[in-house]
């Protein structure tokens, strides 16, 4: 049903039909010229004293909030019950224990259309207007959708690319429609940033409740604790992370001493580390910035709705994601499943959850038919930010993978570096992880699972550089028991015009065409 009450009128979005110049958010006039009023439109000036959040805040007068979320028990669609909170309430697990899970006013969303939040997300894409200007907050109305603007601390994260990965498709693996969506480049060079920017903005929002907040803690493979120091820093909110001492890169150890965080490193693995966190949140006013907090995830679910609206709406075959804490893959798919649900689309993708060898729980558990989870000792992989062997998320993902006609794989350490190494050959930059999901597309594609014109997007999770080590030692073949077949090493040459000469005359002779 259209709305046609003033209570559903969004007052920063008007579209017009083309032949009746007045507004309406209608289902059934399908042809629209979206112009973005002035609040969408405020410029970034900030001469004169304004920025752009006061100017946001000019404009934002009549802001009645239509749309509305709030925690429920994650029961997998299975049993309903009354049981709920309010976002603003501290409360990460539900009565019986279980994971929750952030439930939107659906019905209220769907007084608008398909067409109409397509349009609407389309307006926001590549302006500076407080906070429209980040890929997760143009989504706000689907986010945190009562969350008042001023509240918000992002760094316009998000509209992260989706790029063809031609060579690499054509190749390597007979593709013409392969595409990285690389939520890598990014403020902390992950795509947690997109939980963390909803995560930070709601505990500003508490603070400023007088709720019992003092810090923000996480447990980490590098990345989570990366963009949860950063946001802080920029909301001025403590932040406290628990780091497996020895298990993460360099770049990712260096990102919350720059940013200020009170770092512990404990001797002990990730899942120690959680588990820590997790007993720690329960007795300190330290409030848990893990997936485990479902708010994460609502706006890591935007990467999702961003890949659709990249391919103008069109909904691709596959979408291939690393897993480790498992958070990513249920918000991918409740990404997917929201636009679907509310008519942007007629379909979702399938997904595959991708997962190292040396830490896999999820491919055991989905080898044996989904029959019997067990946690696993999780060993030491070049994939370190997924070295989790036992997720938080488990019911999560699996209820997203069913959903979807969902598979698992898995990729050993070799094939993981070969895969990294090969497209990096092509021109990427890729970290170890999204190496595993490439070994998931190798397996799929040679088993001809994944057809050879299936349209396929590989997320890619972190910045290449991040984790330069890896690279640095396959390149120097300098891992034990690993080939490092592709490694390119550089070349030591006497400094004299000959010796140069014969090096590169050899070097062109093997690159020359063979006629
Ligand atoms: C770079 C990178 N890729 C993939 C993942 C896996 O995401 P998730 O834990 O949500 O499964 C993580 C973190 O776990 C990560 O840091
Ligand atoms: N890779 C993660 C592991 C923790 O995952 P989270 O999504 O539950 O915070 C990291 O970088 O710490």
């Amino acid at each position: 049903m259209a709305a046609s009450s003033s209570l559903f009128q969004q007052p920063h979005l008007h579209i017009y039909s083309k032949s009746a110049k007045t507004p309406f958010p209608t289902k059934q006039n399908r042809c629209f010229v979206v112009k973005a009023a002035s609040a969408e439109n405020a410029s970034a000036n900030t001469k004169g004293g304004i920025n752009i959040r006061d100017e946001a805040r000019r404009h934002n007068v009549i802001h009645t909030h239509k749309f509305s979320a709030k925690y429920v028990p994650f029961n997998a669609g299975v049993v309903s019950s009354d049981e709920s909170y309010s976002l603003d309430e501290i409360v990460y697990r539900s009565q019986s224990g279980g994971l929750l899970d952030v439930q939107h006013d659906m019905e209220a969303l769907k007084h608008y259309d398909g067409a109409y939040w397509r349009a609407l997300f389309d307006s926001r894409v590549g302006k500076t207007t407080w906070p429209y200007g980040s890929g997760v907050w143009s989504k706000k109305e689907w986010v945190l959708p009562e969350i008042d603007s001023d509240d918000i601390v992002s760094a316009f994260e998000g509209n992260s690319n989706l790029f063809w990965a031609e060579r690499y498709g054509k190749e390597y693996l007979g593709m013409k429609d392969l595409w990285v969506k690389h939520c890598g480049i990014s403020h902390t060079g992950s795509f947690k940033d997109l939980g963390m920017t909803v995560l930070v903005s709601q505990v500003n929002r508490l603070k400023k409740m007088n709720k019992p907040v003092v810090g923000v803690g996480c447990a980490s493979t590098g990345d989570t604790s990366a963009a949860l120091s950063a946001y802080c820093a920029a909301a001025g909110i403590p932040s406290i992370v628990f780091l497996p001492a020895n298990k993460i890169s360099i770049a990712q150890l260096v990102q919350p001493i720059a940013n200020g965080a009170f770092v512990l490193s404990l001797d002990t693995d990730f899942d120690g580390c959680m588990q820590l966190i997790r007993e720690v949140t329960a007795e300190l006013p330290i409030y848990l910035a893990n997936s485990l907090n479902s708010l994460r995830l609502e706006g890591q679910k935007t990467a999702a709705i961003e890949i659709l609206q990249q391919f103008d709406w069109e909904v691709p075959d596959w979408v291939i994601v690393p897993g480790g804490n498992l958070g990513n893959i249920y918000a991918f798919y409740k990404g997917f499943h929201m636009c679907k649900e509310l008519g942007l689309v007629d379909r979702i993708p399938r997904l595959v959850c991708a997962q190292a060898a040396n830490a896999n729980p999820l491919y055991l558990y989905y080898k044996s038919g989904w029959k019997d989870f067990k946690s696993v000792k999780a060993n030491t992989t070049f994939a370190s930010a997924i070295q989790i062997g036992d997720p938080v998320s488990i019911d999560r993902a699996v209820y997203a993978l069913k959903n979807c006609d969902g598979i698992v794989e898995e990729a050993t350490e070799e094939e993981l570096m070969d895969a990294t190494a090969q497209a990096d050959s092509t021109g990427m930059f890729i970290c170890p992880h999204t190496g595993v999901a490439l070994s998931a597309l190798i397996k799929l594609r040679s088993k001809g699972i994944i057809g050879k014109t299936d349209r396929t997007v590989v997320v890619s999770t972190a910045h290449g550089l991040k984790f330069t080590q890896s690279k640095i030692d396959y390149h120097s073949k300098d891992i034990k028991d690993m080939a490092c077949k592709l490694a390119n090493p550089p070349v030591s040459v006497k400094a004299d015009f000959g010796s140069v000469m014969d090096v590169l005359k050899k070097y062109l002779l093997s690159k020359a065409p063979k006629y």
